[in-house]
C-alpha cells in the first residue's frame, strides 16, 4: 500500500484504531527464531515482506477496520476502546507516514504534531495541564479532571468545538471535563454527596464505555515470591556521605540501624527475609519522624528506599494498636490509605506493604482502574487496614460506599508532586474534604518524592500540618548519581537509526525507551520488533491486562527492550534494568529526573541515553546543564552553547518551577546532617562532593 492510501485512510474522521500487541510469541520476527504474531488472524498481515510495515502502520495504528480478519469480539473491542478516548481520531494521525526509514516531511505535522494532538485531546479531559507527558497519567484514571484549582499555567479549553465529540466529557454542565480513562467502569453513585455527584456528572453523563471485566492474576502467595528481591549494588553503602537537611522544628534524631527503630519482631523478621540489612538515609531520617506521629513531606533520590521508609513506621504503629483486619465488619474502614499515580506503581507498593505485613494481623488491599470493580470490591470486604490506590478508583469505591474513611490515621502520597499537581491535585483536594476523612490535623500525612517543586511544597501545606518536617536527601529534584548519564544531538529523522543502533551494541541487557506519546510508543515498539529487537510496550492506551503483561514480559526478560511514555517514569522498580534511552526527552526536567531513576536503584549503577533534538528541546538545554553538573556528569559543549544562548535570566531549572528548591520552601532549616551525622550545622562541601 501507498503512503496515499494510508493517509487517505488516517484521515476518515472517527476511524477506529487498533493498538498492536507487541509482545514476544506473537510476531513473526524471523531468523533468531522469535516468533512474534500479532493477535490471533491479523498475524497473517504483519509476516513479511515489504508490505509488513504498510500493514503495520495501517491497522496497526489508523484504523480497526482494516482488521478484518481479526474475531468479532476483540474488532468491538477497540473500537469501543477508541471510543472511549483512545487515539483512533482521524484528525491525529493526518499526514503521518515514512519513507525510506524516515518520518516524510509531512510527518513533522505527524508524529512530531503528534504530541499537540494528544494535547488537544487532553485538552477535552484534563483541563489545564501543562506537560506533554501528562497525558498518560491523564488516562491512567477515570477521575474527573478539572482546571483552575491549583491555578492552571494553562488556559483551560473547553471539550466542545474541537470537532471531535466523541471525545468531550464536559457533560456535568458545570463546565468541568470529567471523563473515564480508557476501559474504565463507569461508576455511577447515589449522588448524595456533592464531591460526588460533581465526580459523577462528569463521568456519567457522558459516554458510557464498555464494562471492565479484567480480574488481575492473584500474585503468588509462597514465601519466597513474597520476598524476592534484588540485591543492593556497589554504591549503596555511598548514600551514606548523601547530605541530609530535615527542616522543621524539634525533629527526633534520625536512627542509624534498624533495631533503633524499635520495630516488633515480625517486621523485623520481614526486613531481614527482603534483604535489608541497612537503612538508607531516607529511612534513617524518615522513620523516627514517622514514629514520632509528625507529618513529613520528604525529597530522597530515585531508587534510594522511599517506599520502606513509609510503610515501616506505619505497620509498625498498626501493629502497636493492635488493628485486626476483619471479612466481617460491615463496613471496611481502613487506618491508611496510600495513593499514587499509576496502577503498576500503586500494585509495587502493595507488593511491599504485603511483604513488610507478612504473618502480621495488618492486611494490604489493592485497588486500580482499568480492573473489575467488583474485584476491588471483593479484596476491600476480605478485610483493609492499608488501602494501595490510584486515585480514579479511590474515588469510585468512595463514591460507592464500599470504605468509610473514619478511622484514616494515616495519608500517604507517593510521587506527592505528580499527586498535588494540576492532574491529580483535585482528586486529592476531594479527598481530604470528603465525608469522614479526619482533619490534618487527626491524621498523619506523609509525601514522598525524588522531585518537589516549589510550587508544588506550598500547595501541599493544605495537606499538612503546620509544623510538618521537611526531609531533603541529597539535591531535591537531582537525579541518582550512579545514574551514568550521556546526551546526544540527535534530529528527529535520525532517532530511530540511532536507537537501532544502541540497543544492537546493548545486546539484552535490559533497556527501557521513553518517548513523548502513546502512539509513537506503538509505532517505535512496533519497528523495534521488525528490527528483531524483542521489544513490548507501556502506556495509557493499552488494556490494563496488557500493560501488566508488557511488565511481565520486560521485568523476567522475555522481552528485553520495554518502550513506555511517562506512565512507566516514576517509581517503577525493576531488577536489571541497566538503560534507559530518552528517545524523547521529556518536557520538564523533573519528569527526566524520574525516567532516569528506573535505572541506577538501590547502589547499582545504570545508563541513560537522551536525545536530544534542537529543534525542540532547547528549553530543557539549561536545567539538563544544572542536573547533568550536580550530579557530577560531563556537560557536551554543544549542550553549555545552547543553554547559554537560550539563556533565562533568573532560571529556576523548570519550565514549570523551580525543581531545584534546595530548601524547604519554608526556609525554616533547623538540623543539617549528613546522614552520617556530622554535627555540622552547615553543609560539609567535601561531603557533598564525595558522595558519589
Ligand atoms: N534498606 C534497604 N536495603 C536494601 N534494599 C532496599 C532498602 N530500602 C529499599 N531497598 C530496595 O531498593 C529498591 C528501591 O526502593 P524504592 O522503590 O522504595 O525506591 P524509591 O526511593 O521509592 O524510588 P523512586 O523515587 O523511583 O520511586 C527496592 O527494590 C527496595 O526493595
Amino acid at each position: 500500500m501507498g503512503d496515499e492510501d494510508w493517509e487517505a485512510e488516517i484521515t476518515k474522521p472517527h476511524v477506529s484504531s487498533y493498538v498492536p500487541v507487541f509482545e514476544k510469541d506473537k510476531y513473526s520476527s524471523g531468523a533468531n527464531g522469535d516468533t512474534f504474531n500479532r493477535t490471533s488472524a491479523s498475524s497473517s498481515e504483519m509476516e513479511d515482506g515489504p508490505s509488513r510495515k504498510d500493514h503495520f502502520m495501517r491497522s496497526g495504528f489508523a484504523s480497526g477496520r482494516s482488521l478484518g480478519n481479526r474475531d468479532a469480539g476483540q474488532s468491538n473491542k477497540r473500537e469501543n476502546t477508541s471510543i472511549m478516548g483512545g487515539f483512533g481520531s482521524g484528525k491525529s494521525f493526518g499526514n503521518r507516514g515514512f519513507s525510506n526509514n524516515k518520518f516524510e516531511e509531512g510527518d513533522s505535522s505527524g508524529f512530531w504534531k503528534e504530541s499537540n494532538n494528544d494535547c488537544e485531546d487532553n485538552q477535552t479531559w484534563s483541563r489545564g495541564f501543562s506537560k506533554r507527558g501528562d497525558n498518560e497519567y491523564d488516562q491512567d484514571e477515570g477521575v474527573q479532571r478539572t482546571s483552575g484549582l491549583f491555578g492552571s499555567r494553562r488556559p483551560a479549553v473547553s471539550g466542545a468545538g474541537h470537532g471531535d465529540s466523541y471525545q468531550c466529557r464536559s457533560g456535568s454542565g458545570s463546565g468541568r471535563g470529567g471523563y473515564k480513562g480508557l476501559n474504565e467502569e463507569v461508576i455511577t453513585g447515589s449522588g448524595k454527596n456533592s464531591w460526588k455527584s460533581e465526580a459523577e456528572g462528569g463521568e456519567s453523563g457522558d459516554i458510557q464505555g464498555p464494562k471492565v471485566t479484567y480480574i488481575p492474576p492473584p500474585p503468588p502467595e509462597d514465601e519466597d515470591s513474597i520476598f524476592a528481591h534484588y540485591q543492593t549494588g556497589i554504591n549503596f553503602d555511598k548514600y551514606d556521605t548523601i547530605l541530609v537537611e530535615v527542616s522543621g522544628h524539634d525533629a527526633p534524631p534520625a536512627i542509624l540501624t534498624f533495631e533503633e527503630a524499635n520495630l516488633c519482631q515480625t517486621l523485623n523478621n520481614n526486613i531481614a527475609k527482603a534483604g535489608y540489612t541497612k537503612l538508607t538515609p531516607v529511612q534513617k531520617y524518615s522513620i523516627p519522624i514517622i514514629l514520632a506521629g509528625r507529618d513529613l513531606m520528604a525529597c530522597a533520590q530515585t531508587g534510594s528506599g522511599k517506599t520502606a521508609a513509609f510503610l515501616l513506621p506505619i505497620l509498625a504503629h498498626l501493629m502497636r494498636d493492635g488493628i485486626t483486619a476483619s471479612r466481617f465488619k460491615e463496613l471496611q474502614e481502613p487506618e491508611c490509605i496510600i495513593v499514587a499515580p499509576t496502577r503498576e506503581l500503586i500494585n509495587q507498593i502493595y507488593l511491599e506493604a504485603r511483604k513488610f505485613s507478612f504473618g502480621t494481623c495488618v492486611r494490604a488491599v489493592v485497588i486500580y482502574g482499568g480492573t473489575q470493580l467488583g474485584h476491588s470490591i471483593r479484596q476491600i470486604v476480605q478485610g483493609c487496614n492499608v488501602l494501595c490506590a490510584t486515585p480514579g478508583r479511590l474515588m469510585d469505591i468512595i463514591g460507592k460506599e464500599k470504605i468509610g474513611l473514619k478511622q484514616v490515621k494515616y495519608l500517604v502520597l507517593d510521587e506527592a508532586d505528580r499527586m498535588l499537581d494540576m492532574g491529580f491535585g483535585p482528586e486529592m483536594k476531594k479527598l481530604i474534604s470528603c465525608p469522614g476523612m479526619p482533619s490534618k490535623e487527626q491524621r498523619q500525612t506523609l509525601l514522598f518524592s525524588a522531585t518537589f517543586p516549589e510550587e508544588i511544597q506550598r500547595l501541599a501545606g493544605e495537606f499538612l500540618k503546620t509544623n510538618y518536617l521537611f526531609v531533603a536527601v541529597g539535591q531535591v529534584g537531582g537525579a541518582c548519581r550512579d545514574v551514568q548519564q550521556t546526551v546526544l544531538q540527535v534530529g528527529q529523522y535520525s532517532k530511530r537509526e540511532k536507537l537501532v543502533e544502541i540497543l544492537r551494541s546493548i545486546g539484552d541487557e535490559r533497556t527501557m525507551v521513553f518517548v513523548e506519546t502513546k502512539k509513537k510508543a506503538d509505532f517505535i515498539a512496533t519497528f523495534l520488533c521488525q528490527e528483531k529487537i524483542s521489544t513490548t510496550s507501556i502506556h495509557g492506551d493499552r488494556e490494563q491486562r496488557e500493560r501488566e503483561q508488557a511488565l511481565g514480559d520486560f521485568r523476567c526478560g522475555k522481552c528485553p527492550v520495554l518502550v513506555a511514555t511517562s506512565v512507566a517514569a516514576r517509581g517503577l522498580d525493576i531488577e536489571n534494568v541497566q538503560h534507559v534511552i530518552n528517545f524523547d526527552l521529556p518536557s520538564t526536567i523533573d519528569e527526566y529526573v524520574h525516567r532516569i531513576g528506573r535505572t541506577g536503584r538501590c547502589g547499582n549503577t545504570g545508563r541513560a541515553i537522551s536525545f536530544f533534538d534542537p529543534e525542540s528541546d532547547n528549553h530543557l538545554a539549561q536545567p539538563l546543564v544544572k542536573v547533568l553538573t550536580d550530579a557530577q556528569q560531563d556537560v557536551p559543549a554543544w549542550l553549555e552553547e545552547i543553554a547559554f544562548s537560550t539563556y533565562v535570566p533568573g532560571f529556576s531549572g523548570s519550565t514549570r518551577g523551580n525543581v531545584f528548591a534546595s530548601v524547604d520552601t519554608r526556609k525554616g532549616k533547623s538540623t543539617l546532617n549528613t546522614a552520617s551525622f556530622s554535627s555540622s550545622q552547615t553543609p560539609n562541601p567535601v561531603d557533598d562532593e564525595s558522595w558519589d
